[in-house]
C-alpha cells in the first residue's frame, strides 16, 4: 500500500489546491472522469457559452420593437457546438497533462478512476485500466462534487433522455424539448434552446419556477417564462414512454391527466453529492440527512486531517462557493496552526436566463422567517435612464436593509446583466458598507445601468 502526505480526490476546485508550496509533499490526485470537473467540462462555463449565443439569437425579437429591423437567419448548432467544446476539451486536456508530465508536478501521482474509502484515511481504487491500487495518506482532501439526480419516474430509463452532461453536445437541434424541472439548469436551458427556436416545454412540480427566489423574483419570471414557453405548473409526472419517434411524459395537473410529446427530453431536477460513490462512510466520515459530508468552519470532516470541499459538502452548489473553499482548504493544509475559517456570510448566485437573475443574502420570506427588523425597497429598470434606452419593462432591483443599522440583508435583480449589477451590493455586504452611505458616498455613471442600484438604495427608508 503506497502512503503519500496528502490525496486529494476529484480535480475541479480540488485541483487548485497543489501550487509550488507543495512541491516538498508527496501528493496523490485521484480523478475517476474528465479532468477538471463540472464547471469547466460540462457545467459553468460551456452552459455560458452557450447563453452567449442565445442571447445573440434572441436579438432581432427584442430589437424590432426599438425600430432597428433584423432577422435571425440560422443558427449553427454543430459549429456552436465544436466551437465551444474545441476550446474547453484542450483545457481540459492540457490540465490533465500538465499534472501527469510536467515537472512542476514531479511529486504528484494521479490515478485515473474510481476512489473508494475501504476504512478511515485508506482509499482502493478501481483504476481505469481494470486494475485495482490502494492508497493511503496523512492528509486527504474529498473534491469529489456532485452529480445529476433522476427522479424514480417509470418509464424514464428506457425513454432515452439527457442531462445537463449530455444536452450539449446533442447531434442537431431538435424540434420540440421537454424540460423536466424548474430550477437553475431548467431556465437556462431552456433559455438557450428556445432562443436557437426550439419549441421547449418546461414542467414544474410546484406553482412557480426558480422558487427557491425571492418570491417576487420568482413569480415575475414565472409569467415572463410562461409568456415564452409552454410552462406547466403543478405538475406530476407519472410516466414516461416512447411514442414513435417522440417521447412521451404522461403528467397529472390541475386539469387532470395530460400527455407532453418531444423530441427530446432533459431531466433537470436536481444534484446529489457523490460521498456515496466514495464511500466516505467506510472512511469513518460522517454526512448529513442530504448525503453532503459534514464540515466545520475549517472545512475539516469528522475524520482528523481529512478535508472536504465543494459540491460533496456544500449545499450551495456553486463553483465559486468551491473555489472560495479550495483556498480555505490550501492555507489550513499548508498553516495547520493558524486555521482560516470559510466565509459564507453573502455567498451569491446568478442565473443566466433570460432575463438574468442575480441574489445574494436572505429573500423577503426568510427575513420575515428569520423574526428580525427590515425595510424593503424596489426599483425598476423602467425608471432609469438607461432602462428607457433598452425600454426595459419587466426588470427590477429588490433590497432589503436593517433600518436600524443601514446594512443590507438581501438584494435580488432581475433584469439586463443583473449577474453583473448585482456585484457592488455583494461588495457592500461583505465590507459593511451602509445602504445609503454606499449609495452618497459614490459618484454613479450617468447613464448606466448600476443607477437602478444607486436609486433602490436611495428608496430604503432607514431609521
Ligand atoms: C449545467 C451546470 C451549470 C452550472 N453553472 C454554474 C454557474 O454558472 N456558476 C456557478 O457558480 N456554478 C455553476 N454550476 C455548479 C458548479 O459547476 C459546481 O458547483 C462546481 O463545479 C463544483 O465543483 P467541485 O470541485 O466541488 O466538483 P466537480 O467540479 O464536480 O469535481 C469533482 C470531480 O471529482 C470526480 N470524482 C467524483 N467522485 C469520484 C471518486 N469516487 N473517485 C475519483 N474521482 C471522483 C468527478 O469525476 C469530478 O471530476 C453549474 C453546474 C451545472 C451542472
Ligand atoms: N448559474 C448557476 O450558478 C448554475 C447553473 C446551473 C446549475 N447550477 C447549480 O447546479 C445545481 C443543480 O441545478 P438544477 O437546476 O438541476 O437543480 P435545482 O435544485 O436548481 O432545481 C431542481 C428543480 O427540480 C425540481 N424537481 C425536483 N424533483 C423533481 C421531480 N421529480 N419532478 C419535477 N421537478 C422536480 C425542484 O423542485 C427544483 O425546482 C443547482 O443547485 C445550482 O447550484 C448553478
Amino acid at each position: 500500500m503506497r502512503n503519500f502526505d496528502l490525496v486529494i480526490i476529484g480535480t475541479g476546485s480540488g485541483n487548485s489546491i497543489l501550487d509550488p508550496r507543495f512541491k516538498d509533499w508527496n501528493v496523490a490526485v485521484v480523478e475517476k472522469g474528465t479532468f477538471g470537473g463540472t464547471c469547466l467540462n460540462v457545467g459553468c462555463i460551456p452552459t455560458k457559452m452557450f447563453v452567449h449565443t442565445a442571447d445573440l439569437a434572441a436579438t432581432p425579437a427584442l430589437s424590432a420593437r426599438l425600430g432597428v429591423d433584423s432577422t435571425l437567419d440560422g443558427v449553427r448548432w454543430a459549429e456552436i457546438r465544436d466551437r465551444i467544446f474545441g476550446r474547453i476539451d484542450p483545457i481540459a486536456a492540457g490540465g490533465r497533462e500538465y499534472r501527469m508530465h510536467h515537472a512542476d508536478n514531479a511529486n504528484v501521482t494521479v490515478y485515473e478512476g474510481l476512489g473508494q474509502f475501504t476504512s478511515p484515511k485508506v482509499l482502493q481504487i478501481a483504476l481505469n485500466d481494470g486494475s485495482t491500487e490502494t492508497i493511503t495518506a496523512e492528509k486527504f482532501v474529498l473534491a469529489a462534487g456532485s452529480r445529476v439526480v433522476v427522479p424514480d419516474v417509470p418509464g424514464l430509463a428506457d425513454v432515452g433522455y439527457h442531462t445537463s452532461d449530455t444536452i450539449m453536445r446533442l447531434d442537431a437541434l431538435p424540434q420540440r424539448m421537454t424540460i423536466l424541472g424548474s430550477g437553475f439548469v431548467a431556465a437556462e436551458f431552456a433559455h438557450v434552446f428556445s432562443s436557437y427556436g426550439v419549441d421547449v416545454t418546461v414542467i414544474a412540480r410546484s406553482g412557480a419556477l426558480l422558487r427557491g427566489e425571492d418570491e417576487d423574483i420568482s413569480s415575475r419570471f414565472t409569467s415572463l417564462a410562461s409568456a415564452k414557453w409552454d410552462v406547466r405548473l403543478d405538475r406530476k409526472t407519472v410516466r414516461a414512454e416512447r411514442a414513435g419517434d417522440s417521447v412521451r411524459l404522461h403528467l397529472e395537473g390541475p386539469s387532470g391527466a395530460e400527455v407532453v410529446d418531444s423530441d427530446v427530453l432533459l431531466v433537470a431536477v436536481g444534484r446529489q453529492p457523490n460521498s456515496d460513490l466514495l464511500d466516505v462512510t467506510a472512511g469513518g466520515i460522517t454526512t448529513g440527512p442530504s448525503g453532503h459530508v459534514v464540515v466545520d468552519e475549517y472545512q475539516r470532516t469528522s475524520v482528523d486531517g481529512v478535508y472536504a470541499l465543494g459540491d460533496i459538502s456544500s449545499p450551495y452548489e456553486l463553483k465559486h462557493v468551491a473555489n472560495h473553499e479550495s483556498r480555505i482548504v490550501q492555507h489550513n493544509l499548508l498553516n495547520p496552526a493558524s486555521l482560516q475559517a470559510s466565509d459564507h456570510r453573502f455567498v451569491p448566485h446568478a442565473v443566466f436566463t433570460s432575463p438574468q437573475i442575480a441574489s445574494v443574502g436572505l429573500t423577503e420570506r426568510e427575513a420575515i422567517a428569520s423574526g428580525q427588523r427590515y425595510v424593503a425597497a424596489t426599483q425598476d429598470y423602467a425608471g432609469i435612464a438607461y432602462g428607457w434606452a433598452m425600454e426595459d419593462t419587466t426588470g427590477f432591483v429588490k433590497l432589503l436593509a436593517d433600518p436600524a443599522t443601514g446594512q443590507l440583508i438581501g438584494a435580488h435583480i432581475l433584469g439586463p446583466q443583473a449577474a453583473s449589477v448585482i456585484q457592488p451590493l455583494i461588495q457592500a455586504m461583505s465590507f459593511g458598507l451602509g445602504a445609503h452611505e454606499m449609495a452618497r458616498g459614490q459618484y454613479w455613471i450617468h447613464p448606466a445601468m448600476p443607477e437602478v442600484v444607486e436609486n433602490a438604495l436611495l428608496k430604503l427608508v432607514l431609521d
